[in-house]
């Protein structure tokens, strides 16, 4: 969760929440390049807490959008500023199922969502199901619908939402250095992130910001390619 890899030249400014559709079983190459990897302990949940529906009604479903990464790519801002949205419900903590506690059972996963009501998406993260190798095809059998989101570029969108979150819900916290909610959900105070997001980072020796560019410039043009979208991460 704290040690993301490989290290990835940072956009300045904030990210936005973006998706690929991935088709698990696919071509995909992306998918295809997912790699192993033992993932332990979120401790995100202080700034999240689970949220129910509101006078705890409906049922728990597994969830049909599941934000599976990247690592440090804003996964956590990306749920906690979609689930402001009326029709989103989401899991407060990394459920880490698909890759750490799989054998645990599509029951227990299930128990770890909100209740939703019809017409509401369940939701979770876990940026670690990106380097897992087993995740596409877990997630594939659980249900071949079920959409997932790479952190990008818009997504409400991709969800079947109506564009109800904007630029409106936020303001930008100076201390914080980041964009922040004027209310959270089902609240009517400001929220941001907690202290594990949004950290001050050291100053990168230019050549390695240069050689961490041209180790990742051929993989983003492929990336690119794949998209038909450029994404500006060379300059
Ligand atoms: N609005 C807002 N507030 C706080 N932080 C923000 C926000 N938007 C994006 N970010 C960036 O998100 C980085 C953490 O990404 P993740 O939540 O994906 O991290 S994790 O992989 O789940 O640990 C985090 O990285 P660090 O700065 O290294 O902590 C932030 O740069």
């Amino acid at each position: 969760e704290r040690c993301g890899s490989p290290p990835a030249p940072r956009r300045p400014s904030g990210h936005l929440a973006g998706f690929l559709r991935w088709h698990a079983l696919g071509g995909n190459e992306l998918l295809r390049k997912w790699t192993g990897g033992e993932h332990h302990a979120d401790s995100e949940a202080d700034s999240s807490p689970t949220r129910l529906s509101p006078l705890g009604e409906g049922t728990k479903k597994l969830p049909q959008a599941i934000i599976v990464g990247v690592k440090k790519g804003g996964t956590r801002a990306l749920l906690e500023f979609l689930r402001v949205h009326p029709d989103v419900r989401a899991a407060g903590a990394e459920p880490h199922f698909f890759d750490r506690d799989y054998d645990k059972g599509l029951r227990w996963y299930r128990e770890l969502m909100p209740k939703t009501l019809e017409g509401q998406i369940t939701m979770e993260k876990t940026p670690s199901y990106f380097v897992t190798r087993e995740a596409p095809a877990r997630i594939y059998a659980m249900s071949r619908d079920t959409k997932l989101i790479v952190v990008l570029g818009r997504v409400q969108d991709f969800l079947g939402l109506k564009r109800i979150i904007t630029d409106k819900h936020f303001y930008f916290n100076q201390t914080k250095g980041f964009p922040c909610l004027k209310k959270a959900e089902g609240s009517s105070k400001p929220h941001c992130l907690g202290k594990t997001k949004g950290r001050t980072h050291p100053n990168i020796d230019p050549e390695v910001v240069r050689r961490l560019r041209d180790f990742y410039r051929p993989f983003n043009m492929k990336f690119y390619q794949m998209t038909g979208r450029v994404f500006g991460w060379d300059d």
